[in-house]
């Protein structure tokens, strides 16, 4: 019999946003117990942005490396995978400890449990230990749920049967292999693929959709594409797997379906798996609140409170990437402030609604793909009359003098019977640097006639904005 604990806040999963949630909940003076099974932190500081930046980096100073002898003069590049592996073992990651990080939340006065938490009624959770003993936990204010996702294994025939890499065993490599597929063309098969090629790996990118990175701007696409190629990428769009199967030495074989290489097999050593993520739904007792136990996200108003279909579930709030308004760090982050205003509120409401219209995000390929708000499409598709303007990086004094690798562009899209901005894309080197101007307009809905009034300086990639929104007018 499970022995029970009253609690004022249990928090199921500590990614990002409910690391922190938990924290400031506890110096806030609530009781609260966080509930992790891996790691206190989740993805993002050990298998996902974190390492992957550092990667990104290192990959990033072999281009500009390889750019040198167009500037300055020879220079001999000789990559080695082993400064990236001891940077992301040793800085990013303490070696997959957590150490600090428990540290951090024990500090700020809350209790962490190790082990499956799963929801066992309204405010209840029940946590299972790796020894398979449980506790529950009634939990007098609720229960936060931040349980994030997992890789997605595509339905491919033979892919159980092979041994395959996903974000966690990429991030965590030691050595790089020779050759590599990568099936899915959206930002984790676009970082890594272009990390791996620049450090010498034959890299083969397989994406079913008629381009990458279907969710940003088609342009954008089409300039990652061509700077994948730069690097020696294949990219195979309209194409997906048709099965994988063991080949000699270890090695995959992958049978292509579909595109112009339908039809032909692609050989690697390691097959990269990047074709989105499962959230972490199905074993949460869902059913025990009146939630679909099949969920595939969980429905959640503008304070983070988690919907049936009679209304709000009493005392549970969700954040994080299962929620579905973009599954981004800084999404989770944002989110668990307006829970936590919520949940502090008590009976109340919490001070702060979500808004989602001025989201950015980054995809850090070289250039750099950063948008904010609408695509034009996004735009259209909402009924707005839309005017767009663009301009291509490398043509701005800045990309001039850059030289070498400064392809990119500036888009704007406006809604252009309110004359402000909706949407914005910029594509370049610091593109994710630069959108952080477009964020803000949008986000304050600053008049296009007052972002042409500001002064850009001389020669910056940002000033490109300028002539993009001069282009309103074509
Ligand atoms: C390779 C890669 C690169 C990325 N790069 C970026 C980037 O540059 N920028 C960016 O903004 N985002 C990036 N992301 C996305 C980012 O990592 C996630 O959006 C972020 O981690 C937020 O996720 P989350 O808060 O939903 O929870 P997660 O980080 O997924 O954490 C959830 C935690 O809950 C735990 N858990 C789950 N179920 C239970 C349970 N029942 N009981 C106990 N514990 C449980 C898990 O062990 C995990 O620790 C990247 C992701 C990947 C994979
Ligand atoms: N820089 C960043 O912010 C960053 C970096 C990495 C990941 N992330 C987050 O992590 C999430 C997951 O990333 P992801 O790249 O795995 O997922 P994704 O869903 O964004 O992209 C996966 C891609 O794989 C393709 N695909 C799916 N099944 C396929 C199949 N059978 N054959 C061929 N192609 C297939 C899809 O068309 C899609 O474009 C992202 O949506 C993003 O929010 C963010």
């Amino acid at each position: 019999m499970s022995e029970v604990r009253e609690v004022d806040l249990v928090v199921v999963g500590t990614g990002p946003g409910g690391e922190t949630l938990a924290g400031e909940a506890a110096r806030a003076g609530l009781e609260v117990v966080a509930v992790e099974k891996h790691l206190v932190g989740g993805e993002c500081p050990y298998y996902g942005c974190i390492p992957s930046k550092m990667m990104v980096r290192a990959a990033d100073s072999l281009a500009e490396a390889r750019r040198a002898d167009r500037l300055a003069g020879d220079v001999v590049v000789t990559p080695s995978w082993a400064p990236v592996a001891a940077r992301v073992r040793d800085e990013a990651t303490a070696d997959w400890d957590d150490t600090a990080a428990v540290e951090r939340l024990e500090s700020a006065g809350a209790t962490l449990v190790r082990g499956v938490g799963r929801l066992d009624g309204e405010r209840r959770v029940v946590v299972t230990g790796a020894d398979g003993t449980t506790t529950t936990y009634a939990a007098r204010r609720g229960v936060v749920l931040n349980p994030g996702t997992r890789p997605a294994a595509p339905d491919v025939p033979g892919l159980a049967d092979v041994a395959y890499w996903t974000n966690r065993d990429a991030l965590r490599a030691t050595e790089l292999p020779a050759s590599l597929v990568v099936l899915g063309g959206g930002p984790i098969g676009c970082e890594l693929a272009q990390v791996l090629a620049r450090f010498g790996t034959d890299v083969t990118i397989v994406q079913h959709g008629d381009r990458l990175l279907p969710r940003d701007e088609p342009e954008a696409a089409a300039i990652v594409a061509d700077a994948l190629a730069d690097d020696g990428v294949r990219v195979l769009t309209g194409t997906s797997l048709a099965r994988v199967e063991a080949g000699p030495d270890g090695q995959v074989v992958a049978h292509l379906e579909g595109g112009a290489d339908g039809g032909a097999t692609v050989q690697a050593e390691r097959l990269l798996v990047a074709a989105g993520r499962t959230p972490n739904l199905d074993d949460l007792g869902l059913a025990s609140v009146g939630l679909d136990p099949a969920a595939r996200g969980l429905e959640v108003d503008a304070r983070l409170r988690v919907q049936r279909p009679d209304g709000p579930v009493p005392g549970l709030w969700a954040i994080g990437d299962v929620v579905g308004h973009g599954a981004f760090t800084h999404v989770s982050m944002y989110q668990s402030r307006i829970a936590l205003a919520d949940v502090l509120a008590g009976d109340g409401d919490g001070a702060e609604e979500a808004s989602y219209d001025a989201l950015p995000h980054v995809t850090f390929t070289d250039p750099e793909v950063a948008g904010v708000g609408m695509t034009e499409a996004d735009a259209r598709e909402a009924g707005l009359r839309v005017r767009t303007g663009s301009t291509a990086l490398e043509s701005s004094s800045r990309g001039f003098t850059h030289g070498p690798g400064a392809r990119g562009l500036v888009k704007v899209v406006e809604d252009a019977d309110a004359g402000v901005l909706v949407g914005a894309t910029v594509v370049g080197p610091g593109g994710g640097e630069i959108v952080g101007l477009l964020a803000l307009a949008v986000h304050a809905r600053v008049p296009v006639t007052t972002l042409r009034q500001m002064i850009y300086a001389y020669p910056t990639f940002h000033r490109a904005i300028e002539t993009a929104l001069g282009d309103l007018d074509a």
